[in-house]
């Protein structure tokens, strides 16, 4: 069993999506609503990786925005451990865009001494280059990169970047954002390899989030699929690509391309996701689910834990599986045993 770096119970974001009053007023429209985050239950064990998988419009840069303090919880709460020496755990974030989140203006040692100037953590120009120096070799740049501007750098080299400038604030706890991709496949791996890489050497703690079930795999200690706000399944890793039991885990894994059919149309199926300001009654994905019944369109369904680790909310699933004696609803997972080191990603992912 490891410690748990971070655990989200009950998590809640609500945002106020109605027409300006005036509008309200003359035509008569009511307040709306959008839960984006619904009451959801996490664990991010420490040292390890737990990432939040699923389409546009699931929730999952809400949590991210949640877990950063950029957003307060409308209900629920966000417990982090302790972090180093008793200190609040040092939290960053890795951005989806590298271009973006570097200032075109600054050199790339300014943009990496940016964080060790504001939290004051070196004390003279020659420790702070230095300490620059550093970390452009620690992600794989060489210390004369420091000299050049963003622009001069590929999609790769400035996520590298970005990932030198997270770590000059000394964090345990990185949440990336989509990291990869805006990246080529083989360049993803690359950017991934180095993340692990990262994680094994400085025992980091990773909130990642994706909407590709194949970028996570290999990062993973477990893995959390959203829809519409609600996590339907979490497991970990190798379970939920045993024996992913939700049928839109399933519908997930079917978008990845293999071996066997390396060019499977990549769009998930079952239609659209619908809005989330007026989502379907009952089970949210009912009316894209293969099996849903008249159940699934009445009663939303609880969430269950199985005796494996996983976690599913879907009235077939208990149905199919019946309850067996190890399966208990609600509640927030324990941190589990976290992966062994594995093989270094290979270029394509797949
Ligand atoms: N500040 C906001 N105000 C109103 N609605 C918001 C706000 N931020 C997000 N939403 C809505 O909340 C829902 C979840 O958005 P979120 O960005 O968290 O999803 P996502 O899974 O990260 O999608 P993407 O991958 O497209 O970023 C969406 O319907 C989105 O339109």
């Amino acid at each position: 069993m490891t410690e748990a770096a971070l655990t989200a119970s009950h998590l809640t974001r609500v945002f106020d999506v109605s027409e300006p009053w005036l509008n309200r007023v003359i035509e008569g429209k009511p307040r709306r609503s959008l839960r984006a985050v619904d009451d959801i239950d996490f664990v991010v064990p420490r040292g390890g990786c737990l990432s939040l998988v699923g389409e546009s419009g699931c929730g999952k840069s809400t949590v991210a925005r949640l877990v950063t303090g950029l957003y307060s919880p409308s209900a629920g709460e966000l417990r982090f451990a302790p972090g180093k020496g008793g200190k609040p755990l040092a939290a960053q974030m890795i951005f989806q865009d590298p271009y973006a989140s570097l200032n075109p203006r600054w050199r790339v040692d300014a943009i990496i001494a940016e964080p060790l100037r504001e939290l004051r953590l070196r004390d003279s120009e020659a420790a702070i280059s230095a300490r620059v120096a550093e970390l452009l070799t620690t992600v794989g740049l060489s210390p004369t990169d420091g000299r050049k501007y963003p622009h001069e750098f590929s999609g790769g080299q400035r996520q590298r970047i970005s990932i030198a400038r997270a770590l000059a604030g000394e964090p345990e706890f990185l949440i990336c954002d989509e990291p990869t991709s805006a990246l080529d496949v083989s360049v993803q791996a690359q950017i991934l390899n180095l993340m692990r890489e990262l994680q094994d050497k400085m025992g980091l703690t990773y909130l990642f989030i994706s909407h590709d079930l194949s970028v996570v795999r290999h990062m993973s200690d477990r893995i959390a699929v959203m829809y519409l706000g609600r996590i339907v399944e979490e497991a970990p890793t190798e379970v939920l690509f045993a024996t992913p039991r939700h049928p839109y885990t399933q519908l997930l894994l079917e978008t990845i391309p293999n071996v066997r059919a390396p060019h499977r149309d990549r769009a998930v199926k079952g239609g659209e996701v619908p809005s989330p300001v007026n989502p379907p009654s009952g089970c949210t994905f009912h009316p894209r689910c293969p099996l849903a019944d008249g159940r699934c369109k009445a009663e939303r369904p609880a969430v269950l834990s199985w005796p494996d680790g996983s976690r599913t909310a879907c009235h077939r699933v208990e149905e199919a599986n019946g309850a067996p004696a190890g399966a208990a609803a609600g509640g927030a997972p324990q941190p589990s045993a976290l992966r062994k080191s594995a093989e270094p990603i290979r270029a394509g992912l797949r």
